[in-house]
């Protein structure tokens, strides 16, 4: 049976009631990229490294994706990965070199779509990557630099350049999202006629599944149909293979084809920075909170992204507000919280992290002790009598278990889609997943509430049972008397599905 250390070690210090059930994703950049920071990062309660294919190389990232497998096999780990594609929105280039460059209020800039030899740029100058720039600049309009942490106002245009002021002073990043704006209006015409799947991002998709991704979460998505065709060229190209697709909610289009898009995708991202320069800032929170319970309804994982704790990139304690907003996501019951510029290139990647998992656990217990959590209608999700009695048994189970107050849910399937719909109903007690396989385990390690373990099945769930108790006897994680519901999706000759409630012998 494998289990990482990190689950265990909670498990037998708090008590299984103390687990944390929010997951927790960190972004991994030049901050956080050696076999030592990633191995810091996954004792800390990383359960998911993502990769932002917008920066570093492709062997850049290759190198990571083999530390984290190597973390796993070693360590016994559980840390899955997540590939984000750059997608073709317009942004900035790289900044000459820089790391960073401050604008400053009047100052006069230059946005062009030339190139410059040897990347070196002249000052006040930034390259943008998209060519009808120049032609759809107008004089007045407004350029939003990075959701609003820099502004100018585009004075006058010279050929291929834009000449503009600044007019909210601040710190330009390399490849930073732009905006334009005009009469307090986004100007989309082009951006919607962008691909969301670049070419770029089709050669990094291809990467991604040879190195065996668990996720690839898709930029800027607009309609359900992209998220529909890479699916059935994931299928294609990697036969058996088990890459969800993420789509990431960060597009002003994507709001209208909200259900579509999640219905079709593996699970869906608050992608909050992006989203705040295409929507009024004011109507995030409620597109946030919209996602989050639309996602529940259709049992896909939604990850709650972007400035959770921004200023701890540069400072060692939060801001009480980034406190508050975390706790929010928790008490919405988004399925994961991810860290960007704080673990990928900020100064306290593990601190930041710690608060995370420090605000969470406090978050959870609280809601747990106020029975705060208004039940949510759950939809029934498929018509074929399988999967109808697989709803109807998590149901049942999570019911039983916080009437009983069971200290865990035994899950044994092989697929996980069972494990999903028991961490749907978002019980009091945390879901042990016992799965066959490295990457439906992985793949698990993302949602609420589960705990993914790796166990070889017998086709007799008695066994199982029997087995699984033994060996978490053994490694004193349960004792006996403990309380358990168990359910399967394991079918027999005479069973097709199980619920039990049992004792530890
Ligand atoms: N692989 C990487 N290599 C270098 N820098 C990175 C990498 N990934 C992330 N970063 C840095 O971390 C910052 C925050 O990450 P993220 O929010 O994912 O990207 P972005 O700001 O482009 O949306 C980036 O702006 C970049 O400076
Ligand atoms: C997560 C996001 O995407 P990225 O960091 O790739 O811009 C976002 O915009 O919030
Ligand atoms: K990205
Ligand atoms: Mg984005």
């Amino acid at each position: 049976m494998e289990i990482d250390s990190v689950s265990e070690a909670e498990l037998k210090e708090n008590g299984f009631r103390s687990t944390r059930r929010t997951k927790l994703i960190c972004t991994i950049g030049p901050a956080s990229c050696t076999f030592e920071q990633l191995e810091a990062l996954a004792m800390g309660g990383m359960n998911v490294a993502r990769l932002n294919m917008c920066h570093g190389t492709r062997e850049w990232h290759r190198e990571v994706i083999r530390n984290v497998r190597k973390l796993n096999s070693e360590k016994g780990f559980s840390v899955a990965i997540m590939m984000d594609t750059q997608g073709s929105e317009i942004h900035m280039g790289d900044l000459g070199g820089a790391s960073s460059l401050k604008a400053e209020i009047n100052q006069e800039w230059t946005f062009t779509v030339r190139t410059f030899d040897g990347g070196v740029l002249p000052e006040s100058t930034c390259v943008v990557n998209y060519d009808g720039f120049a032609e759809d600049v107008k004089v007045g309009d407004e350029l939003v630099v990075d959701g609003g942490m820099v502004r100018f106002e585009v004075v006058e245009k010279f050929g291929p350049d834009a000449k503009c002021k600044c007019t909210d002073p601040g710190r330009l990043l390399p490849r930073a999202n732009l905006t334009i704006w005009r009469e307090g209006r986004l100007v989309r015409e082009r951006n919607a006629m962008l691909p969301t799947i670049s070419s770029k991002d089709w050669i990094d998709i291809d990467f991604g599944l040879a190195e065996g991704v668990d996720f690839i979460a898709i930029s800027f998505v607009k309609t359900a149909d992209v998220i529909k065709h890479l699916k059935s060229y994931i299928t294609a190209r990697s036969p058996g293979g088990s890459t969800s697709v993420f789509a990431k909610i960060e597009s002003s289009d994507s709001l209208k084809h909200l259900e579509d898009i999640i219905q079709v995708a593996d699970g869906a991202m608050v992608a909050r920075g992006d989203l705040g320069a295409q929507i009024p800032l004011e109507q995030v929170p409620s597109v946030q909170h919209r996602i989050v319970h639309l996602c529940r309804q259709l049992n896909k994982p939604v990850i709650v992204a972007s400035q959770l704790l921004e200023s701890m990139i540069e400072y060692p304690t939060p801001t009480r507000a980034e406190v508050a907003d975390i706790s929010e996501a928790v008490r919405q019951r988004g399925d994961a919280l991810m860290l960007s510029g704080e673990s990928a290139m900020g100064l306290y990647p593990e601190k930041a992290l710690s608060v995370l998992r420090t605000v969470s656990l406090r978050m959870e217990r609280w809601c747990r002790e106020e029975k705060i959590h208004q039940t949510i209608r759950l939809p029934e999700l498929s018509t074929a009598l399988h999967e109808r009695i697989s709803e109807q048994i998590s149901i049942s189970a999570a019911q039983m278990a916080n009437k009983l107050e069971a200290e865990a849910i035994f899950v044994y399937t092989r697929q996980g889609y069972m494990a999903t719909l028991l961490s749907r109903c978002r019980p009091d007690c945390p879901i042990f997943a016992f799965t066959e396989t490295k990457s439906v385990r992985q793949r698990l390690n993302l949602q609420w509430g589960l705990i993914p373990f790796r166990l070889d099945f017998s086709d007799d769930m008695e066994s199982n049972l029997r087995r699984t108790f033994a060996l978490l006897k053994a490694r004193g994680m349960m004792k006996q008397g403990d309380l358990i519901v168990a359910v399967s999706d394991i079918s027999t000759a005479d069973m097709l599905q199980s619920i039990q409630v049992r004792k530890i012998p």
